[in-house]
């Protein structure tokens, strides 16, 4: 019987699409999978300017997905995933993996139209804090009152304007990803949401809405232990190592084989 069956029990702070699962793989699981990353030809690296990553099941375009078999070892997880959320509709058809560096990060973003709207974030490594941040785009449609005084074309100063009313229930959170966990978001959490990952070694843990599930996994790691400061008043993630994150999407639309050769 999967672990996850009732996914339910992971969801985390208040949106009913966020779920976090500590200690989804073993530390002698996260060596092997460390291993056939780290295998990978140097050409397999793609250097962005503030990470670098592995792009794996083929190119994703605005129209779909031009596939590439996962190899094996990624099809073996994925397809763990996929069992075990039960929230992909098919095989999760393509991978990113996220190599960061202690001072590096993602800037918030929502992702492409082309992937069916659930994510699985696999963590390995240091731990990271990740931020989610409400899109300005729902700031700028939710009142009529608001729609009458505000430039529609400016969210900027619809989202301003509407934190200072306290109208918009959406507020920004964080979530704890300790290496091993696995965060799924989907939906709600999916759409409504930028995430992304501050650029700094230090990262703090007050928005952070999954810090009892996070933490009290933290027995097993001694490392990670090391890593999450608790005093007061600064709870703080200090990042030592780097941290490698393995991105699980659904690609729904697929071509095959679109260049014969
Ligand atoms: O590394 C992560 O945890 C997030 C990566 C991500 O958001 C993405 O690849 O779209
Ligand atoms: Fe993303």
């Amino acid at each position: 019987m999967a672990r996850t069956e009732n996914l339910n029990n992971f969801v985390v702070g208040d949106l009913p699409t966020l779920f976090y699962i500590p200690d989804f793989i073993t530390d002698s699981e996260q060596a092997r999978l460390l291993n056939n990353i780290y295998q990978a030809p140097i050409s397999k690296w793609k250097s962005l300017k503030n990470r670098r990553l592995q792009n794996w099941g083929g190119v994703v375009h605005e129209k779909g997905l031009l596939s590439q078999d996962l190899p094996p070892w990624l099809a073996k997880i994925t397809k763990r995933i996929c069992e075990e959320s039960g929230l992909f509709p098919s095989a999760i058809n393509h991978v990113l993996i996220n190599e960061y560096l202690p001072n590096q990060g993602i800037m918030p973003h929502q992702d492409g139209p082309a992937y069916y709207p659930v994510v699985a974030i696999l963590s390995l490594g240091s731990p990271v804090v990740m931020d989610f941040t409400p899109h300005s785009r729902l700031n700028s449609c939710k009142s009529t009152v608001m729609e009458s005084v505000v430039d529609k074309t400016s969210d900027v100063k619809a989202a301003e304007i509407e934190g200072n009313d306290g109208l918009d229930k959406h507020q920004p959170f964080s979530a704890l990803l300790m290496p091993r966990s696995l965060l799924i978001f989907k939906d709600d959490a999916y759409s409504d949401y930028l995430h992304g990952i501050e650029d700094n070694a230090v990262h703090r843990l007050d928005k952070v809405v999954n810090g009892i599930e996070a933490l009290s996994a933290l027995s097993g790691s001694i490392s990670s232990e090391a890593e999450v400061i608790r005093s007061e008043d600064s709870k703080t993630v200090n990042r030592t190592m780097s941290r490698i994150s393995l991105t699980c999407r659904l690609v729904l639309k697929v071509h095959k084989n679109l260049f014969k050769f």
